[in-house]
C-alpha cells in the first residue's frame, strides 16, 4: 500500500530534504495510456498514447482547448477513471492495479482537488470550510485539538488568515478560490489538482492564484494545474499541450528528461 505523508505544512517545509520524492524527480509517471470509449457501433479515442512524468514539487499544467482530453487525463491520474491501455504510477506504484476502495484511500490521502467553481458550503465560514475537509479526512493524522489552528494556518498560506469567519457570499471570486486552496490543503496531501482554478476568474485575479498555487511548491507541494488559458499555461516549470487526445508540446521537458529518461526514451 502507498504510505501515508503524516506532516503538517510547516512540518513538510523542515522535511523537505528527506522527503521520498526529491525535488524534479518523476512523482507521477504516465506510459502510453489511452482512453477509448467503445459503443457497440462506435469508438472513440479519447486520449491517444500519452507519456509523461510530473516533476516532484513543481507546477505542472495540462494545457488544451476544450475538448482535448484535459479532464479525462485528470480523472486518469487521480485514479478516478481507467486507462484502457498504458499507465499511471505514482512513485514505483501502479495506480491501476489498485481496488476501487483502495483508489479512494488513496485520492482521500494524497490529492486535493480544486475546482472552478470553488464549491464551497456557502453556510460555512472560511474556516469552516476548511475545518470541514479535517473533518472529513480525519485531520491528516492531527489530533481533533490542533485542527483548527491547522485550518487557520491553511487559510494564512494562501492569504487569507485575517478573514476566517467571512462566508463565501461575503468574500471576492478570488478569495472564495483561495478558501478551496486551503481546504485543498487541509489534510496536507503531497499532490494539488486544480482544474480550470481561474476559470471562473478575471486575468489579474487569475494570475494571483495561479502566483499562490506555484508558491505551495515551496512547501513541497506537487501542483497539477489544468487550463485552457496559453498566457497562464506559458508561466509553468512544465507543461503538456494536448490537442484531440494526443500530446502535442511539451516544455520544460530537458526538466523532466533529465528526471526519466526511461519515460521519454
Ligand atoms: N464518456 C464519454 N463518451 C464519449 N465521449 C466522451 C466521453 N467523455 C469525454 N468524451 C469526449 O472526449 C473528448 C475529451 O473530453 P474532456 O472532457 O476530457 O476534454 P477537456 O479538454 O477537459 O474539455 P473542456 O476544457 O471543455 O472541459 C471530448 O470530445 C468529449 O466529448
Amino acid at each position: 500500500m502507498l504510505q501515508r505523508r503524516k506532516s503538517s505544512l510547516g512540518q513538510t517545509t523542515t522535511s523537505r530534504p528527506s522527503a521520498p520524492f526529491p525535488q524534479g524527480s518523476p512523482l507521477i509517471r504516465v506510459e502510453h495510456l489511452s482512453r477509448i470509449i467503445a459503443t457497440r457501433t462506435q469508438k472513440t479515442v479519447i486520449l491517444n498514447d500519452v507519456t509523461f512524468s510530473v516533476p516532484a514539487q513543481s507546477l505542472f499544467v495540462i494545457n488544451g482547448p476544450s475538448g482535448s482530453g484535459k479532464s479525462t487525463l485528470l480523472h486518469l491520474l487521480t485514479g478516478i477513471d481507467r486507462p484502457s491501455s498504458g499507465r499511471v504510477l505514482f512513485g514505483a506504484e501502479e495506480l491501476s492495479g489498485s481496488s476501487e476502495n483502495a483508489l479512494a484511500r488513496w485520492r482521500g490521502q494524497h490529492v486535493g482537488i480544486i475546482f472552478q467553481f470553488f464549491q464551497l458550503v456557502p453556510t460555512l465560514t472560511a474556516l469552516e470550510n476548511v475545518l470541514l475537509a479535517l473533518e472529513l479526512g480525519k485531520g491528516g493524522g492531527l489530533p481533533r485539538r490542533a485542527w483548527r489552528e491547522r485550518a487557520q494556518m491553511c487559510l494564512e498560506t494562501v492569504d487569507l488568515g485575517a478573514f476566517p469567519h467571512r462566508l463565501p457570499s461575503e468574500l471576492s471570486g478570488g478569495q472564495q478560490q483561495r478558501v478551496a486552496m486551503a481546504r485543498a490543503l487541509a489534510n496536507d496531501p503531497p499532490i494539488l489538482v486544480a482544474d480550470e482554478p481561474t476559470g471562473n476568474l478575471d486575468s489579474r485575479t487569475a494570475h494571483g492564484v495561479f502566483d499562490t498555487l506555484a508558491s505551495l511548491t515551496e512547501v513541497g507541494k506537487t501542483v497539477i494545474y489544468v487550463t485552457h488559458d496559453p498566457n497562464l499555461a506559458a508561466r509553468a516549470q512544465a507543461r503538456i499541450d494536448l490537442l484531440d487526445g494526443r500530446i502535442v508540446g511539451q516544455h520544460g521537458a530537458q526538466a523532466l528528461l533529465a528526471a526519466s529518461p526511461e519515460v521519454w526514451s
